[in-house]
């Protein structure tokens, strides 16, 4: 037996519902409404408007029962509703791992993307169902449903790499993803 042995969770299978879009035996849920996300949409007035008429969920995500430590792998499914907000795509707040890691997402369903930015480039991953889009260390991720219904994908990530909310709030993500008449709009983050 290895010094690691003493585990919070043991060796399980975890069922995963498709349909449903849970996890079994599920851990932590999480839901984001649009109050949750001050601060992250370049047009604010837009934002408090959506607050205000109702705060709708933008996201949600459930976790497996394997925690969020050191050496422990979690994952999670999360759901992006659609929507936009003056034009803007509905997204999650996106953040950093402090503890610089990389991570995967799988698409189970629905149309997305991931935005991913180092503080100096930008790079952009389409997500259709079947697409592993990876997250290397020190690339600052967010997810983003750019389609008509709700956008699905599981997450794998080391336990310790942490969650750097702060940093997106400082740096931005490089740029921004809006509905354009014909398509995707990607403008700068500061100037869009
Ligand atoms: O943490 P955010 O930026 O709100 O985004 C949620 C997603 O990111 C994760 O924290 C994993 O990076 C997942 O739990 C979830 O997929």
């Amino acid at each position: 037996m290895s010094e690691y042995s003493a585990l919070p969770v043991p060796p399980m299978s975890i069922r995963f519902d498709q349909g449903a879009g849970t996890l079994s035996p599920e851990g932590p849920t999480l839901t984001r409404r649009m109050s949750d996300l001050e601060g992250l949409f370049r047009d604010s007035e837009a934002w408090a408007a959506a607050v205000a008429d109702g705060d709708p969920i933008v996201y949600s995500v459930v976790s497996s029962p394997v925690p969020e430590i050191d050496r422990e792998l979690p994952q999670s499914i999360t759901t992006i509703q659609p929507g936009t907000t003056a034009g803007e795509l509905w997204m999650t707040k996106g953040h950093q791992h402090p503890n610089h890691q990389g991570e995967i997402y799988l698409c189970i369903s629905g149309h997305g993307g991931l935005l991913m930015f180092d503080g100096t480039e930008t790079r952009w991953v389409d997500m259709t169902p079947g697409t592993i889009g990876y997250m290397p260390p020190g690339w600052a991720h967010r997810s983003i449903n750019v389609g008509d219904e709700p956008y699905s994908f599981l997450a794998v990530y080391p336990g310790g790499a942490g969650h750097d909310y702060g940093w997106v709030l400082e740096h931005g993500m490089g740029q921004r993803v809006l509905a354009g008449a014909d398509g995707l709009d990607f403008v700068n983050y500061v100037e869009g």
